[in-house]
C-alpha cells in the first residue's frame, strides 16, 4: 500500500495483555507511521494535549502532517477482530439454514448458492456486501473460503483489496465425484491444483508481498477431495508456505462419511495427517468431536483450531470444547463460519464462545472442572483478536496494540454519561449499551461484549487506513 498521512489517536485504549487479561490504557495516545505501523505509545498522561505532545516530540513528528482522531468519554479503541472463519459466497443465505444439519444443509442450501457465483454480477454484489458488513462489525482480517470458480475467487480478492480489508482467499477445492454434485465439482485433481494455481498467481499480481490479501490454501474438507488433490496441496504448501484452511469433525454424519472414505487412516485427524495437511499453518475449522488422540496430534503438529460456536449451534453440530483443547496446548481463534452460523460479527461469535461454554460446564460433573470450563469477557476477547491473530500466523502484525504491529483497530462507543450517570446525548445511536456512570472499565468491555452490535463501531482502520465510518 501506498504510503499515508500519519495517524495520532487519543484517548483510552483496551487490548488483550494475556489470555486472561486485558490492558486498559487511559489518557493515551498511540502513533501510527505512514506505512499503518505503530511507532509509539504513550499511557498515563495527565490529559491528552500532553499526551500528544509527548508522542511528538518523542518521534519528531510536526503537527501539521498527522491526523488525530480523539476518543470521547465513554468511547475505546480496541483491537479490530479476526474472523478465523467464514465462507464469503455464503453471505447471501445467512439465517436461512431451517432446520438442517451438515450434510443435508450442503447439498440443499449452500452447494446450490456457491454454483450461482459463477456469474460474476452475482458474486460482486454479495462478496461487497459481505465485506463492507464485516468491517461494520470490526472485522480487519478475514479468512475467506470462496468458491470452485477462479474469476469469482479473484474477484474476491480485488474486492477485499480495494475496500482495505485484510484477507486470505482460498479458492474451494473438491474434486471427489463420489461425493460431490456434478454440477459443483473440480473435473480431476490436477483440475483443482490448477485452479488453484491460478488464483494464487492472481493474488501475486495485486499484492505482490501478500501484504494485505494473500492466498490460503483451501481443500473444502476431506470427504470432498481425493487423495491426490489433498497430497498435491500439501505438496504447494510446503514449495509456498502459504496457508491451509479446512473443516474437520463437525458433525457425526460427517465424521462416519470420512471413515467410510478412508478406512486406512485410524482417525478423521489423521486423514489430513497422512496427507501432509497437518501443519503449523493449517487453520480447521470446529473440531466438535475429536478424540484426546486427535487433539495430541493436532497440538504436536501446531496446527490451529477455528472455533465457530454460532454455527456449531445452528447447525446442531455439538459444543466444541475451548478450555480443553487451550489444555492441550492448541492455538484458537473464533470464526463466524457464515452461513453455517447466521452472524458476520465477531462480537457476536466471542459471546456466543461464553454461552457455549457454560453449555460445556453444565454436561461437567466435577465442580472445578466445570467452573474453568466457562470462558471469561478476557478470553473470549483475547480468542477474538490475539488468539485468531495466531491462528493465521499474523501475532506480530495485529491483534493487539504493540510498537512495530500495524494499526489494525476500532473505535467502540458505548453511551456517554455525564457526573449524574444521565446519558449525554439520547438521539446518538449508541445500540442497547446502557451505561449508568457507575461502571468499572472491565463492567463496560463486559457490557459491550453482551449487549453491543455493529452501532458501537464507529470507526474501522486496517493497515493505517480508515475503512469504515459509521454515519
Ligand atoms: O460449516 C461448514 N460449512 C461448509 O461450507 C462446509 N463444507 C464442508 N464442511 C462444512 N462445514
Ligand atoms: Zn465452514
Amino acid at each position: 500500500m501506498s504510503p499515508q498521512r500519519k495517524l495520532l489517536l487519543l484517548g483510552t485504549f483496551v487490548h488483550s495483555k494475556t489470555q486472561q487479561d486485558l490492558d486498559f490504557l487511559h489518557k493515551a495516545g498511540i502513533a501510527v507511521d505512514a506505512h499503518g505501523k505503530i511507532a509509539a505509545i504513550e499511557r498515563d498522561a495527565h490529559d491528552l494535549s500532553e499526551v500528544k505532545a509527548r508522542l511528538l516530540a518523542k518521534l519528531g513528528w510536526d503537527e501539521a502532517e498527522v491526523d488525530v482522531t480523539e476518543a470521547a468519554e465513554g468511547q475505546f479503541f480496541f483491537p479490530g477482530f479476526v474472523d478465523t472463519h467464514i465462507h464469503a459466497p455464503q453471505y447471501a443465505n445467512a439465517g436461512i439454514f431451517g432446520k438442517s444439519s451438515l450434510l443435508e444443509w450442503l447439498e440443499t442450501y449452500t452447494f446450490p448458492l456457491e454454483a450461482s457465483l459463477k456469474d460474476l454480477s452475482k458474486a460482486r454484489r454479495v462478496y461487497a456486501r459481505c465485506i463492507r458488513r464485516t468491517l461494520s462489525h470490526g472485522t480487519t482480517t478475514a479468512t475467506y473460503f470462496a468458491t470452485l470458480d477462479v474469476a469469482a475467487t479473484n474477484l474476491l480478492a480485488d474486492l477485499c483489496l480495494s475496500m482495505g480489508q485484510r484477507a486470505f482467499v482460498g479458492r474451494v477445492c473438491m474434486d471427489n465425484p463420489d461425493v460431490n454434485p456434478a454440477y459443483y465439482r473440480d473435473a480431476s485433481a490436477s483440475d483443482s491444483l490448477e485452479k488453484t494455481q491460478q488464483t494464487i498467481d492472481h493474488m501475486r499480481r495485486i499484492d505482490p508481498g501478500f501484504d494485505v490479501v494473500s492466498p490460503i490454501l483451501t481443500p473444502r474438507f476431506a470427504p470432498s477431495c481425493s487423495a491426490e488433490a489433498m497430497t498435491g496441496l500439501a505438496e504447494l504448501h510446503r514449495q509456498t508456505g502459504l496457508p491451509i484452511q479446512t473443516h474437520i469433525s463437525e458433525n457425526p454424519g460427517e465424521i462416519q462419511l470420512v471413515a467410510e472414505l478412508f478406512p486406512e487412516a485410524d482417525s478423521y485427524a489423521g486423514v489430513y495427517d497422512k496427507f501432509g495437511l497437518l501443519t503449523p499453518r493449517t487453520v480447521l475449522a470446529h473440531a466438535v468431536h475429536i478424540s484426546e488422540e486427535e487433539a495430541d496430534l493436532i497440538a504436536h503438529k501446531k496446527s490451529k483450531v477455528s472455533h465457530c460456536p454460532c454455527s456449531n449451534t445452528c447447525l446442531t453440530s455439538g459444543p466444541a470444547r475451548v478450555r480443553w483443547m487451550w489444555d492441550k496446548g492448541i492455538d484458537v481463534g473464533l470464526g463466524t463460519d457464515v452461513s453455517g452460523g447466521y452472524s458476520p460479527s465477531i462480537l457476536e461469535a466471542a459471546r456466543q464462545a461464553a454461552m457455549v461454554s457454560r453449555h460445556v460446564a453444565m454436561a461437567i460433573e466435577e465442580e472445578k472442572e466445570k467452573e474453568r470450563a466457562k470462558l471469561t469477557v478476557e478470553e473470549v476477547l483475547y480468542l477474538a483478536t490475539r488468539g485468531g491473530a495466531r491462528c493465521v500466523g499474523l501475532e506480530d502484525k495485529i491483534g493487539a496494540f504493540e510498537v512495530g504491529m500495524e494499526w489494525d483497530a476500532q473505535l467502540v462507543t458505548l453511551n456517554e454519561v455525564n457526573d449524574d450517570g444521565e446519558v449525554h446525548d439520547e438521539d446518538d445511536d449508541h445500540g442497547f449499551v446502557d451505561m449508568f456512570g457507575w461502571e468499572t472499565w472491565g463492567d463496560r468491555v463486559a457490557k459491550w461484549v453482551y449487549n453491543g452490535d455493529d452501532r458501537n463501531t464507529k470507526r474501522v482502520w486496517v493497515k493505517g487506513r480508515l475503512v469504515h465510518r459509521r454515519k
